[in-house]
């Protein structure tokens, strides 16, 4: 049985560099103070030069609620020599997960984020990270996912993590 795949977000269309026109400033109370443009502002993955940084597409299963990331992680984003840096990994990891939660649940915060790193990837090669809805409670959303090689021989990284969906009753965020 064919399962339907979607494509999420990909390289190729446009500018490939989504921008988000306005930002919403917030005091210490976190209430809203002001809504000012800010039109250098980046989808964070989407910030670097093509081919130099975060170069992924991402496939959403909607019956089964998981997300597929396909990632290569070019040369700006070296932290060990030869290897990502463990934030860009976190990075990709969080968005992958976060796609997963934003597809099934809507609006979505990362409350809680855990990542066991089992072995250092190597800069510019291609892995795949794999997500999964576990469960949900309420306005929780229980994501995992691992990350592995394009043959599934090596395990580099596996995460947990908690989604909250944002009340609408709350002003923040
Ligand atoms: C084609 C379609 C395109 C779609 C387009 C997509 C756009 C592209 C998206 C890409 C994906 C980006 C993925 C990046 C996503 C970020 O990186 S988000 C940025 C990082 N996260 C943050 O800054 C969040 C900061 N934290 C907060 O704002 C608030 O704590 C939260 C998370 C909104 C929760 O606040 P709240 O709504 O007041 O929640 P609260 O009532 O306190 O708690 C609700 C429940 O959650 C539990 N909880 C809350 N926090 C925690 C915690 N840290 N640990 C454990 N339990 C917790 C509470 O215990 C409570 O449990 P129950 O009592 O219900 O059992």
């Amino acid at each position: 049985m064919s399962i339907p795949i979607n494509l999420v977000r990909g390289r190729g269309v446009g500018s490939g560099r989504p921008r988000q026109d306005s930002l919403c400033l917030r005091g210490a109370d976190s209430k809203p103070v002001k809504e000012e443009p800010l039109s250098q502002a980046r989808l964070f993955p989407r910030s670097l030069e093509e081919g130099l940084g975060f170069e992924y597409a991402m496939f959403h299963n909607q019956v089964e609620n998981r997300t597929v990331c396909i990632l290569q992680g070019g040369p700006y984003l070296q932290g060990i020599p030869g290897f990502l840096h463990g934030g860009a990994i976190a990075t990709m990891i969080d968005s992958t997960v976060g796609m997963c939660a934003v597809l099934t649940g809507g609006a979505v915060m990362t409350a809680n984020l855990n990542i066991n790193f089992r072995r250092p990837i190597p800069l510019c090669s291609v892995v795949v990270i794999n997500s999964q809805l576990d469960k949900i409670e309420g306005r929780k959303l229980f994501v995992s996912c691992n990350v592995q090689s394009l043959d599934e021989k090596t395990l580099y990284s596996e995460a947990t993590s908690l989604f909250v969906k944002l009340d609408p009753k709350k002003t923040s965020p």
